[in-house]
């Protein structure tokens, strides 16, 4: 389990509304909290992987479309709380001269990743919010399958590895950790990271699916037999069938609440939390007004860890709206809005 972010470098936002009309992504279909990050430039790049006009990649060389309507994407994947977010900021915040769109899938109702990318990125970048869900059960579209798919019967072969948080292992651990993924799949490069801080050049454009240059190479299965099949609403269910598994004891709650927040009780409540709940909670996370400050104050937990900073500065308008979402196992709502608000000041 872990969200997912797509980056789709080299386009416009014509070009992108275009290329999901074409790939039939009806905006219903999208999940709630899909958001789109356009910067300035326009960068042309060589990595060109997917065509604006058609993805099927049986189809992309027949109609070889002209060099500008080609858009490469990335896909960020990694569990809960391994660091996409972070890797995604240090992406769009890089010198690289790249157009990005992104599109972000959050598992949790709450928009907590679109504020933080948000917060990092330039006033002038348009930001698109749409509807949420698990996107590989609400998107409907070939875009995102193809994504999927193609992630998933290559990775042995394309994928470019970035092992984050090596601060927090020891050598021994992260050798062990490096071992292990090579002997699940030996081709893919590997990059240690801090924060983030790989080379742009590792993880953009790096034309690892270039269906030009893989194409005797790539087979992609139009039977979905093995993602999803979806039709009528009754027929998704009757029908469902995933290459994943998803738990039931895992969900997630979210907290949407104006009004001010006393630190130090946010402190003790959450540290309370992961003492009495830790091995359940997976992920926490939120965007909190706390008194006396006129900044937002960011904290992230995964697992047992936590951390918080300020963030960006509160508009003078701006409803000071508090927003936390809890991932994990058996989580109890009905506590955590109490402990919520018990930190109110
Ligand atoms: N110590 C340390 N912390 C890191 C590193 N990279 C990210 N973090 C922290 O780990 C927490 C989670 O990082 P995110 O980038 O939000 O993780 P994510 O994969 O996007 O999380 P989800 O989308 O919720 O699955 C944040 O508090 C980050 O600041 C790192 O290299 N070292």
């Amino acid at each position: 389990m872990g969200s997912i972010k797509f980056l789709v470098s080299r386009t416009s936002p014509k070009n992108l509304y275009q290329l999901l009309q074409n790939t039939s992504l009806n905006p219903s279909y999208f999940p709630r909290n899909i958001h789109s990050l356009f910067s300035r430039q326009f960068h042309s790049s060589q990595t060109a992987t997917f065509s604006s006009s058609s993805l099927e990649p049986q189809q992309t060389s027949a109609s070889a479309p002209g060099p500008n309507t080609r858009v490469p994407a990335t896909v960020i994947t990694g569990f809960l709380g391994s660091g996409k977010t972070t890797l995604l900021n240090h992406i769009l915040t890089s010198q690289h001269g790249k157009r990005i769109a992104v599109i972000e899938n959050e598992f949790g109702e709450v928009d907590i990743d679109g504020s933080l990318v948000a917060s990092h990125s330039t006033a002038s970048d348009d930001i698109i919010m749409v509807n949420n869900g698990c996107l590989c059960c609400t998107v409907r579209g070939d875009l995102v399958k193809m994504l999927l798919e193609l992630a998933k019967k290559n990775r042995d072969k394309f994928d470019h590895i970035v092992i984050e948080t090596t601060d927090l292992v020891s050598e021994e651990e992260l050798k062990g950790l490096t071992m292990r993924i090579k002997h699940i799949n030996g081709m893919a490069p590997i990059k240690l990271a801090k924060y983030g801080s790989v080379d742009m050049d590792f993880v953009l454009g790096v034309g690892g699916y270039d269906l030009e240059r893989i194409d005797s190479e790539v087979h992609v299965d139009n039977s979905c037999s093995s993602m999803h099949q979806h039709g009528t609403t009754q027929e998704h269910h009757q029908r469902h069938h995933h290459n994943h598994v998803h738990d039931s004891a895992v969900s997630s709650v979210s907290i949407v609440f104006e009004g001010m927040l006393d630190l130090d009780e946010v402190d003790d409540w959450l540290e309370r939390l992961i003492e009495e709940k830790g091995d359940d909670l997976y992920r926490m996370k939120g965007v909190l007004s706390v008194t006396g400050s006129d900044q937002r104050y960011i904290f992230q937990g995964v697992h047992s860890l936590l951390d918080g900073c300020p963030g960006k500065t509160w508009g003078p308008d701006e409803k000071r709206i508090n927003k936390l979402v809890f991932i994990g196992r058996n989580l109890d709502e009905t506590a955590l809005r109490k402990g919520f608000k018990g930190c109110l000041a």
